[in-house]
């Protein structure tokens, strides 16, 4: 079986790769993405300035996923900029994805300002969907605010840019959210964020499993996949093809990463397998899919790409 995942005019070598949040706060963590069989990666996202983030424990792995209030730690934009810009001089590096989320749209612009005028020649993540900072509300569930900020940003920014979305939960969001995002030129929505504000208990302690917020953070994991893929097709049927999809959430083995690719994504990215097993997941993952794909007969992802059949 060949993996081989095209995006627009970019090729990976396979189509995983990490979640943004997750292994790629530095970049020693980004060198073992780069040397594993993930067939790219996306940075932390980044806010102007470094931020510390919230205070810990803010993640922990559970039995059925994970629950994180990270509070958008990150060594601020400058950092992963520069990584970006280092390794793409690199011929053997693929096509890397940048991420930013400003706590704040003044925020937000400034910075894909300072990348528009940057050499990056990657994709741009905005991130609309970061459920875990104090008192900022997720701007994707506002879709007022999402919609001013996609007409800001792309006044301003004249590269491939992609938004990651949170889930959706009612057939009439995915409807007006996927009537916005088709008015732009959008390179892709990565969907979905982990679910907002879960909490875990853990009964023999009493307690919840995380300091911040009072132990509510965001689902990740075999918890969230049926709703990354809901999201997934809900807006592969919805969105214009021009608009290609990355699906995120709840992937352990390569049935999860078929079911995705089933679904309409176009590359997938995982986040708790990746922190629970580290970059040798990919490996696993990729042999898994293939295997998967061997044993159906398919030779290639557009053998079965977005045909997920209905009774
Ligand atoms: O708490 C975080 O840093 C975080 N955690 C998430 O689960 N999603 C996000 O987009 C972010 I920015």
């Amino acid at each position: 079986a060949d993996l081989t995942a095209s995006f627009h005019d970019h090729t990976f070598q396979t189509p995983l790769m990490n979640a943004s949040g997750v292994y790629c706060y530095t970049t020693e963590e980004l060198d073992n993405l780069l040397a594993s069989k993930a067939g790219t990666l996306v940075t932390k996202s980044a806010t102007i300035n470094y931020r510390a983030g919230n205070p810990e424990p803010r993640y922990r792995n559970l039995a059925l996923g994970s629950i994180n209030s990270m509070g958008l730690p990150n060594e601020g934009l400058a950092y992963y900029l520069d990584y970006v810009l280092k390794k793409q001089a690199d011929p053997t590096v693929p096509t890397l994805f940048l991420s930013v989320a400003g706590i704040s749209m003044a925020e937000d612009l400034d910075m894909l300002s300072t990348i528009d005028q940057s050499d990056f020649n990657g994709l741009t993540e905005l991130n609309l969907s970061c459920p875990n900072v104090p008192g900022k509300p997720q701007v994707a569930y506002d879709f007022e605010a999402t919609e001013k900020m996609l007409a800001a940003a792309f006044e301003r920014f004249h590269k491939p840019l992609g938004v990651k979305l949170p889930p959706y939960f009612d057939l009439t969001q995915f409807d007006i959210v996927a009537q916005i995002l088709n008015q732009y030129p959008l390179a892709y929505i990565n969907t979905i964020n982990s679910i907002g504000n879960g909490l875990y208990i853990d009964v023999d302690s009493e307690t919840v499993a995380i300091k911040p917020k009072g132990g509510f953070g965001g689902l990740g994991g075999a918890y969230v996949l049926p709703t990354a893929l809901a999201n997934v097709h809900a807006f592969r049927q919805r969105l214009n093809p021009e608009i290609a999809i990355i699906g995120t959430g709840g992937i352990e083995n390569g049935a999860d990463v078929f079911a995705h690719l089933l679904a309409g994504a176009d590359l997938v990215q995982v986040g708790t397998q990746l922190m629970k097993d580290g970059p040798d997941v990919f490996t696993r993952l990729a042999a898994e899919l293939a295997d998967i794909m061997n044993a159906k007969g398919y030779h290639k992802l557009a053998d079965f790409k977005g045909k997920l059949k209905t009774l």
